[in-house]
């Protein structure tokens, strides 16, 4: 279980036995998951009728070390949906290997979610954005993934999905039309975005080169997490929706002084948190419509 590398080393056993683990100690039998990103954990807060694990004492789960990041599971519902939320997840950066940063994807697959809504911190490079604006996901680039550091690389289990996955339609168009809609009802539309969103490993922020160099591949915005899990729950047939804080503006230029800091991030993300809040949670409360509509 969990050696270092890029390549998957959960074997289906050990997925099972960490559903069944959670299955028996909760009522709750999830169809939304909600993973919440640096100082978003508050997303959990809206959820009734909560019961809460500690990641140490959820069997195989690895533990959160980023500072932002609570290290709980916590089940509850959103307006009579049943959700789960990560109050905190896990990145490369820590030292993790891509099976750990993306083991509760499929163990939220194996529990029956249906739909995962992924949020986190990260930097704007499109010239437009403002420190504040939220940016719904329409494509990301896996820099890793490059490189061959991939949650998919290694041995494939088509109980979990197909050898070579179709990644282009990622981030669901309806879900995406749903957040608009959501965020111009909630009054917020001068500052949601929709963008591509471009994974690095970090731990550092960008050098001003490389910076120039994602904003010259097309990217809106930059952050070192978010990509594994929804690889692997588009991989598994999730529904996925991504939503990407923009916590600070990306140097692209040397004259500029500012230098960006995981306080910022915290701080805006802080800023944020209750109108994130109420955006994910009119969105769930309208996913739950359509499904019953289906
Ligand atoms: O967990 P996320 O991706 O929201 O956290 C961001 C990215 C880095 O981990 C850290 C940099 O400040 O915050
Ligand atoms: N770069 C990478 N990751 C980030 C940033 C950034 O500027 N801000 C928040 N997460």
């Amino acid at each position: 279980m969990h050696t270092k590398g890029s390549s998957c080393c959960c074997s289906f056993e050990d997925y099972k036995l960490t559903t069944e683990w959670l299955l028996n100690q909760t009522r709750h039998r999830p169809k939304v998951a909600v993973i919440c990103g640096s100082g978003l954990g508050l997303l959990a807060e809206g959820a009734a009728d909560k019961q809460t694990f500690r990641y140490q004492d959820i069997p195989n789960f690895p533990v959160s070390t980023v500072p932002g990041h609570e290290g709980c599971l916590v089940f509850g519902t959103i307006e009579e949906t049943p959700c789960v939320f990560m109050k905190g997840h896990f990145h490369l950066c820590e030292g993790y290997s891509l099976c750990q940063v993306t083991f509760p994807v499929r163990i939220f697959k194996l529990m029956g979610v249906e739909f995962m809504l992924v949020t986190n911190a990260s930097g704007g490079i499109c010239p437009d954005f403002k420190v504040g604006d939220i940016m719904i996901i329409k494509d990301h680039i896996n820099l890793p993934g490059f490189a061959g550091q991939h949650p998919l690389c290694g041995p494939n289990d088509e109980r979990f999905g197909t050898r070579f996955p179709c990644m282009s339609d990622a981030y669901s168009k309806d879900l995406r039309t749903l957040a608009l809609d959501v965020g111009s009802e909630l009054g917020c539309s001068d500052f949601i975005r929709t963008g591509v969103y471009c994974m690095v490993s970090g731990p550092n922020f960008e050098t001003i080169a490389e910076a120039r160099v994602l904003l010259t591949l097309g990217c809106d915005s930059v952050g070192m997490s978010m990509v594994p899990e929804v690889t692997v729950a588009k991989h598994c047939g999730l529904k996925v929706l991504g939503l990407t804080l923009v916590t600070n503006k990306v140097s692209l230029d040397y004259s500029r002084e500012e230098k960006v800091n995981h306080d910022e991030v915290l701080e805006i993300c802080k800023m944020r948190a209750e109108l994130l809040q109420k955006l994910v949670t009119t969105l769930i409360g309208r996913c739950q419509q359509n499904i019953n509509r289906q």
